[in-house]
């Protein structure tokens, strides 16, 4: 079965133009790296797939699962989508520490704090090695320390899909190397199925199966991939 299929149509407006998405694609493979040129549409799409954009029609299903059908008058709203996201700056909350912006990854699904949320959360502590950096801030934090909480944090909610916004942008070339395998070998250990958009062929290479391309807001064909001069 498809891991990911989505057809979305919207428009985003601003005073002095509009943008126009209209996308059809499926992602089969279980890790798929959607690319394009600056404003193309990319994160407009996660946002959409996320429930995040509310004027968003068409149908987006994980696994067989609507999470948006408008003929069908589905749409549910992002916290029951169940689908992770880790934003390019990784958008943890500035005021919580480590652990509390994970218990929050769990709260986002209306779920009471309990024996299991726990559970839950000292496991992600374990796997993603934070055990030491649990009180820590967000600001105290290395930028691939941020990237370890953010992914944690998305997956704290057990996501039937992981949308990841360029998860390496914010790192420096050495650390995005080492980050790069890390997240590799993070993404090959919790095989939840994954969208992830970047700029870096490396990025692609390392972390996708598979590659859709976008150009203005449309799926182009990736021969040649479109941006790349
Ligand atoms: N809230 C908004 N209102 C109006 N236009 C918007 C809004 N958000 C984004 N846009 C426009 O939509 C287009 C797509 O933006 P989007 O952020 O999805 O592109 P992108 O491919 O992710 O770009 P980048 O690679 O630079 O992050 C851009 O032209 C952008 O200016």
């Amino acid at each position: 079965m498809a891991a990911l299929e989505v057809q979305l149509q919207l428009t985003l407006h601003s005073p002095d133009r509009s943008f126009e998405l209209d996308v059809d694609f499926t992602a089969a493979s279980q890790r798929t790296a959607l690319i394009g040129p600056s404003g193309s549409g990319k994160s407009t799409v996660l946002q959409a797939i996320a429930g995040l954009l509310p004027q968003a029609r068409g149908r987006v299903r994980v696994g067989g699962q609507a999470l948006l059908d408008t003929p069908r008058g589905i749409d549910l709203p992002a916290r029951e989508r169940r689908v992770g996201v880790v934003f390019q700056d990784y958008a943890l909350f500035p005021h919580m520490t480590v652990e509390q912006n994970l218990q929050f990854g769990l709260r986002r699904l209306g779920q009471r704090a309990d024996a299991g949320h726990a559970l839950r959360v000292d496991t992600l502590i374990r796997q993603f090695d934070l055990a030491s950096l649990r009180g820590a801030l967000p600001r105290h934090l290395s930028g691939g320390q941020r990237q370890r909480v953010a992914l944690a944090r998305a997956l704290a909610i057990e996501p039937r899909l992981l949308l990841l916004d360029e998860p390496l942008s914010a790192l420096d070339s050495p650390l995005r190397k080492r980050l790069r395998h890390e997240l590799a070998e993070m993404l090959e250990r919790v095989q939840v199925p994954t969208l992830l958009v970047t700029h870096d062929p490396q990025d692609v290479e390392a972390l996708a199966q598979d590659v859709i391309c976008i150009d203005d807001g449309r799926i182009v064909d990736c021969d040649p991939v479109p941006g790349a001069v």
